[in-house]
């Protein structure tokens, strides 16, 4: 069942198009993600879902409910990480855990939240005194101390070094076998192909795309790349009739550079293997969620 269901959504600012008619239903228990260049409207599409802004057209559901008209059913379920999020310097970690867990009817367990983030060692520290990263995790701590069934996730990792991201994306792993439903803007492609299930790349305010990791991948212009030094040319026939063939070229070096899918590659292995070549050198290259979103979003900044 979706539990987040965007439909139509239209959005302007002083009468400029922001978003333009964006749908997409995020199923219970996955995790969603939502790229686009900056500007695209990613923000502006999940705060119409947390109901912070109201749409000027379309229709937004979470669990069924209007999260801009009906907040008091919306907000016991709904756990949000804001982009720009401020405390008060002089609140500690203990008590805006203590703060916004007393807004919930059965927050979760402070302390194996807070060590679940790594902040058990940082209870006593005062909001003010925190590294931006530290004040990040302390964010993702707040957004998921009510339990939710849905947290929103704006840009969860940005500001984290490599470590505390990989343990980020550990804890996302854990919601993820808690049921928790996910939706998450990112501009690191690494991490969306890691954590989501499923895609939506805005661009300009319109959906460009939406699939699995792997099935945008698999559009990508050169999904998959093999280069090699033949021990004597294939025939021109029998490469121009591999499956889901895009581009063949010889280098100058005598390399030869075919581009396709895995299929493509398979096609050619069996070729080369019965006409007796050898592939001197071989590379096999596959496209990331990094090249299919550069071949989306072209043009794009
Ligand atoms: N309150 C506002 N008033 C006017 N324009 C706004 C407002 N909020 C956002 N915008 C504009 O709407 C467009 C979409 O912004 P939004 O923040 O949704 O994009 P985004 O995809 O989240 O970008 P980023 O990756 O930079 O966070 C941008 O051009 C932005 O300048």
């Amino acid at each position: 069942m979706a539990i987040i269901e965007v439909d139509r959504l239209a959005k302007s600012y002083g009468g400029r198009t922001v978003l333009d008619g964006v749908s997409f239903a995020v199923e219970e228990g996955e995790i969603f993600g939502l790229l686009g260049p900056n500007g695209a409207g990613k923000t502006t599409t999940v705060e119409c879902v947390e109901g912070l802004r109201r749409p000027d057209g379309g229709r937004v559901r979470v669990a069924g409910r209007d999260p801009a008209t009906d907040r008091r059913r919306v907000t016991p379920i709904l756990g949000v990480q804001l982009q720009h999020s401020d405390l008060q310097d002089k609140l500690t970690v203990r008590e805006a855990l203590e703060l916004y867990g007393a807004f919930y009817p059965h927050p979760a367990d402070r302390r194996e939240l807070a060590g679940r983030l790594g902040l058990d060692d940082l209870l006593d520290r005062r909001f003010g005194t925190l590294s931006g990263g530290q004040k990040q995790r302390l964010f993702i701590a707040l957004a998921l101390i009510g339990r939710p069934r849905v947290v929103v996730l704006d840009e969860l990792t940005t500001g984290l070094d490599p470590n505390a991201r990989r343990d980020t994306w550990e804890l996302i792993d854990g919601l993820r076998d808690d049921g928790v439903t996910i939706l998450l803007v990112t501009h690191f492609m690494e991490e969306a192909q890691r954590l989501c299930d499923r895609v939506a790349v805005l661009r300009s305010g319109v959906l460009a795309a939406l699939d699995t990791p792997a099935g945008l991948i698999e559009h990508a212009r050169n999904a998959t790349v093999v280069s090699f030094t033949p021990s004597r040319p294939p025939g021109d026939d029998a490469l121009a009739a591999l499956p889901a063939l895009r581009t063949v070229r010889r280098a100058d070096d005598g390399r030869l550079v075919v581009s396709g899918t895995d299929a493509t590659v398979e096609a050619l292995m069996s070729l080369l293997a019965r006409d007796g070549i050898t592939a001197h050198n071989l590379r096999v290259e596959s496209a990331t969620l990094d090249d299919a979103y550069l071949d989306l979003t072209r043009g794009e900044h």
